[in-house]
């Protein structure tokens, strides 16, 4: 266009582009807004899936690229560091010559893998000890196996640190039902035990040692069957916060919950002190710790007593180098390549420079996030946020009055930690004081040719960070994540709302876009991190962000009820692209609970803008109401498609239902919706029996 527009036409045509218009909004709504989108989208082969926000996500990587290749010449330390590991990071050629060695020189350090070495028995066997490895492997490679040992704000006392040991939370196929390794799993099963035959098999030539493919496979075996067992052992269901706070004294661990591994007797004392004394912080038997899966580290006696210790040694190792083949020479990547794509369809590698990009935001966030702020944040999105926070505040809060469910004393409590609730927006002043960064960094150097070794550091340094903090008190200042992230969260512990940066932009937000499409797309997303508080997990904890019960029991028996309705309606989902699996109504129950609330409070406010400032004038070239492109702008957000392998996937182990059934869901629960596009009471788009909760 030679004239300038109002920033908002743009908005009309990607509607228009995106949506198809011959579907019936009253049949499904979904492919109504989105039909366009999926008409003329394909999967890029770099991805499992891919959505609208995706393409977020791809612009804001070449931002990235951008602040992170330009040289200028008065810069903060933190900053050149941020460039550095870059730098190393897209060496391409000096890695490729590299090949395998910067990882299988290190293997020592962890007491080496046994089916990539020779005569590990007499070597490492003898001396070997399963806290020294799993403690060296936590604190020095950021490497959680068996137990998940970790440093968080306690939960009955969230100014306070304290010690937290977990289940094992994750596995390299991803989810139990894939060990079953039958039906749609099976091919997962064969690539995932190929992945590390041949992984183990290159590093046996990379060393020169001869290689029995026989011995090689066995020892495959065994080290899958021992994490098909470890899964087997794990908790499922674990919905209510308040169960899996167990307090008790490390000698308690020790006596009752302790396990061996070749007869001998694992010491938790002698394991947490190891990772400990890495940041001179004593510890010992009367250490109260937290101890959320009693039954896992029970079941897991019993597992561990049908292993060697050289089959829990090849086990633990593992789960190390198989995160790390990602940083090697291309024949390492092929071999995870390889898996991924049979496990998730992904095709080809990412191109280099946005796995780069992401690398480094994701570890260097705080100077990555100051270069993407001052790139491509327009900073006067702070007080129209403020308003749409305090407007949909409001709302929740005006909300509770009208809810029958619930009473007095339960609605007042939960009035004040609506009230309570702060908001972080954009970003953190801090990124942009350059000692404060630099002070942040200070621990760090990289090196332009080493980005191995620098990877190790960031794993290092990482955990180190954490581990510090067990004496000191929770600073509540603190942002948990960085501004270059398209995404928003809530913190139960500090019961707080973060919009980071990266989200503050269209279609979510543009100061230039109808309000309609605001409330419809950010401020949908504030409603959602709002209700986080009150999800059937937010709701256990209270205003300062400690467990503690608000709840009466009546009302804690109705909404229950309640959100059983939600977890039954979106279990009876089923997706024809993951053939016909069914959500999981469950494991998805919070962030249901929190769009269900998100979508209802964002409409409200939006009505309440225009009682207070009048209808906005209509969007020239799309004939649709305000109301009717609030939903709109909300449901495009969620345009995207899913590879079968990954839909699969997102059906296991993503707490968010997949994008259709979010819009479908929420929408089918709000009676607005249907007013708006005037669906009579039989349209798929209405439910027969809608939930509601908030
Ligand atoms: C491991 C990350 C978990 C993120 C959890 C937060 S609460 C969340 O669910 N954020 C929302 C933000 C949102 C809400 C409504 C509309 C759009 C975007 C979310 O859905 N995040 C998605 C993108 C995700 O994290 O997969
Ligand atoms: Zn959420």
């Amino acid at each position: 266009f030679a004239i300038h527009l109002p920033s908002q036409f743009p908005a009309a045509s990607r509607l228009i582009e995106n949506m198809d218009a011959t579907v019936d909004p009253c049949d499904n709504f979904y492919q109504y807004a989105c039909g366009g989108w999926l008409k003329k989208s394909i999967i890029p082969e770099a991805q499992s899936k891919h959505g609208l926000q995706n393409i977020l996500k791809d612009n804001m990587e070449v931002i990235l690229k951008g602040v992170l290749e330009k040289n200028v010449e008065r810069e903060s330390p933190a900053v050149t560091k941020a460039k550095t590991l870059y730098k190393s990071c897209v060496n391409n050629s000096l890695i490729e010559l590299k090949g395998g060695a910067p990882l299988f020189d290190m293997l020592p350090d962890i007491f080496e893998w046994p089916m990539a070495v020779d005569n590990w028995d007499n070597v490492y066997g003898k001396t070997w000890r399963l806290e020294d490895v799993i403690a060296r492997l936590n604190w020095k490679y950021g490497t959680e196996v068996l137990i998940s040992f970790f440093i968080r704000a306690d939960d009955r006392d969230s100014a306070k640190h304290i010690i937290y040991f977990d289940q094992q939370m994750s596995f390299g196929l991803l989810s139990i039902d894939y060990y079953s390794c039958k039906g749609r799993f099976a091919e997962a099963c064969r690539a995932y035990e190929q992945f590390m035959f041949d992984l183990a098999k290159l590093i046996r030539t990379d060393r020169g040692l001869k290689i029995n493919e026989a011995d090689i496979r066995a020892e495959v075996t065994r080290v899958v069957n021992l994490e098909k067992d470890i899964a087997s052992a794990t908790d499922l269901q674990r919905r209510d916060p308040a169960l899996l706070y167990n307090k008790m004294q490390l000698s308690t661990m020790n006596r009752i919950f302790s396990f061996e591994v070749d007869f001998q007797k694992f010491n938790w004392t002698y394991y947490t002190a190891k990772i400990m004394d890495t940041v001179n912080t004593k510890v010992n038997d009367s250490e109260k710790i937290i101890n959320y899966s009693p039954s896992y580290y029970g079941k897991l006696k019993n597992v561990l007593s049908k292993y060697t210790k050289r089959d829990v040694q090849n086990y633990v190792v593992w789960r190390f180098v198989m995160q790390m083949v990602g940083e090697l020479s291309q024949a390492y990547r092929n071999t995870r390549n390889v898996f991924l794509k049979v496990l998730t369809g992904k095709a080809s590698e990412d191109a280099l420079w946005r796995w780069c990009a992401l690398y480094v935001n994701g570890n260097l966030g705080k100077a990555v996030g100051r270069l993407y702020v001052q790139e491509a944040f327009s900073d006067n999105s702070k007080e129209l946020m403020e308003e749409m926070i305090k407007d949909i505040r409001e709302v929740f809060i005006s909300n509770l009055d009208d809810l029958s469910w619930m009473d007095e004393e339960t609605k007042n409590a939960a009035k004040e930690k609506a009230r309570a609730i702060r908001a972080r927006i954009g970003y953190s002043e801090d990124i942009m004081n350059d000692e404060y960064l630099d002070n942040a960094y200070k621990d760090l150097s990289y090196s332009g040719e080493e980005y191995f070794q620098n990877v190790l550091q960031n794993l290092a340094y990482r955990t180190k960070k954490q581990l510090q903090k067990l004496r000191r008190k929770v600073n509540k200042n603190d942002w948990f994540f960085g501004a270059a992230v398209i995404n928003a969260f809530y913190s139960a512990s500090l019961n707080e709302i973060v919009f980071p940066a990266g989200i503050l932009q269209p279609p979510f937000f543009n100061k230039g876009q109808p309000k309609s499409l605001n409330y419809g797309g950010i401020g949908m997303v504030i409603g959602h991190e709002i209700t986080h508080g009150f999800d059937d997990n937010g709701r256990s904890y209270n205003k300062d962000g400690n467990l503690m019960n608000w709840w009466t029991p009546e009302s804690t028996k109705n909404f229950l009820e309640l959100s059983r309705c939600i977890a039954s309606q979106y279990s009876k989902f089923s997706w024809d692209l993951a053939n016909g699996l069914h959500l999981n109504g469950n494991n998805t129950l919070e962030e249901n609970i929190a769009d269900n609330g998100g979508i209802r409070q964002a409409y409200q406010a939006y009505k309440k803008f225009v009682k207070r400032n009048g209808e906005e004038p209509l969007l020239p070239g799309i004939d649709l109401s305000h109301d009717q492109l609030f939903f709109l702008n909300f449901a495009q957000i969620w345009c995207g498609s899913y590879r079968p392998q990954q839909a699969v996937i997102s059906i296991k182990i993503d707490i968010h239902s997949p994008v259709m059934f979010r819009v479908l869901g929420s929408l089918q629960n709000f009676p607005e919706f249907a007013k708006a596009f005037n669906c009579n009471k039989n349209s798929n788009m209405v439910s027969d029996n809608v939930c509601r909760v908030w």
